[in-house]
């Protein structure tokens, strides 16, 4: 730690308040805690956003993770006010020294899990990453099978971006054939916290719509100081198996994708869609190979959507973050709903035609 005007206050049990109501019933001990981690840019305002949610009138009792991403996840350093007199407590979590391949889950999730249980009590964690580029990693290590019987839980992704120096980076973009680098968390982003908006006066539009040509489906909020709508942050369930309410908002939302017509290697979104059902054991070696076997040039970040599946009342979602995906039965199709597949997907190369075609010989 530099210095501590950088240091979370790390300031954690709150009051109970009038407006929200204190969120942890006893009973719920056995309920996963939720995990947001948040990414970001070099001084894009990522402390800020710590400091600003644990100083906030939520009620919860948050604890922050500082993971300094340099080559691999190593030590956790993990900080928490016990609550009595605001007493500050900085903790070392150790990791075991394992192969992630040969233990079922890995030791940033042990540690978080060890953390959890260790605690009277224990809302959410905040797990803030610096030096972090790719997200996907991270994500894969923590989003884990409900068979696992986790105490912890992905929730969402948060990539905080300075607004101005975002524009800097969209600019010398179109004057070379690289791409920004924030372009990355953007796409692995379920919420884009587009900061310091005070510096930046006239194009908020376009920088909106520079984030939503990369990731359709990420939610953009716009602040000073990451003062933000914490409804926004918590429990967004991103990764939820069975949020398929929202996953649906999601995909209504993918209408207004427009079909990938650039040429260049940028990242995009595209959705494709199809009436007939699909069988599931051909959907998941389609997967495979777009995913695991890279037949083609396309490069697939991130995928979600609902599936219409043959012999099957149930509508299954699917998620995959780089390699690892997910398709379960979420819920019975409604009787008003019209079945039908739609997936979207978020990546570089995408090709609309291939991913139509492709998938569309699932159906036989
Ligand atoms: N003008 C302005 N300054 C801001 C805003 N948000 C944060 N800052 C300032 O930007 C600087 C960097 O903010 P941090 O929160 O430390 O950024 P960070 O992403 O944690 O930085 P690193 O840990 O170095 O990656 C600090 O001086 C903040 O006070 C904002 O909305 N407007």
């Amino acid at each position: 730690m530099e210095d501590d005007e950088d240091c979370p206050p790390l300031a954690v049990e709150l009051p109970a308040q009038t407006t929200s109501p204190p969120v942890t019933a006893p009973s719920s001990a056995s309920a996963p805690v939720g995990v947001t981690v948040i990414t970001g840019y070099l001084g894009a305002g990522k402390s800020t956003l710590v400091n600003y949610i644990l100083s906030a009138q939520h009620g919860k009792r948050i604890a922050v993770i500082l993971n300094e991403f340099g080559e691999e996840i190593g030590v956790e350093r993990a900080m928490i006010n016990e609550g009595q007199g605001g007493a500050l407590v900085e903790e070392w979590v150790e990791l075991a020294n394992g192969c992630v391949c040969c233990t079922v889950k890995h030791s940033l999730v042990q540690a978080l899990e060890q953390l959890v249980q260790s605690k009277e009590r224990m809302d959410h964690i905040l797990l803030e990453t610096t030096g972090l580029a790719d997200p996907a990693p991270l994500v894969s290590i923590l989003w884990l099978d409900d068979q696992l019987e986790s105490s912890i839980r992905l929730d969402s992704i948060i990539t905080v971006i300075d607004a101005k120096n975002f524009r800097q980076q969209i600019d010398e973009h179109t004057n070379s054939s690289s791409f920004p680098e924030a372009f990355h968390q953007i796409a692995f982003a379920d919420v884009v916290i587009l900061n310091k908006i005070d510096l930046v006066k006239d194009d908020l539009e376009d920088l909106e719509k520079q984030i939503h040509d990369v990731n359709a489906l990420v939610t953009v909020v716009r602040s000073v100081r990451c003062q933000v709508d914490l409804n926004t942050i918590f429990d967004r369930q991103a990764y939820g198996t069975k949020n398929s309410s929202q996953l649906q908002e999601l995909l209504e939302y993918s209408k207004s994708v427009p079909p990938n017509s650039r040429h260049d290697n940028s990242i995009s979104t595209l959705c494709i869609s199809e009436q007939d059902p699909v069988h599931l054991a051909k959907v998941e070696s389609w997967l495979e190979d777009l995913l695991w076997e890279k037949k083609s040039t396309m490069d697939i970040y991130r995928c979600k959507g609902i599936l219409h599946i043959h012999n099957s009342n149930q509508l299954h979602t699917l998620q995959a973050v780089r390699e690892v995906y997910e398709v379960v039965p979420a819920r019975e199709w409604s009787e008003m709903q019209s079945r039908m597949n739609k997936i979207v997907f978020i990546g570089r190369n995408l090709d609309i035609s291939v991913l139509q075609d492709s998938f569309g010989r699932c159906k036989h």
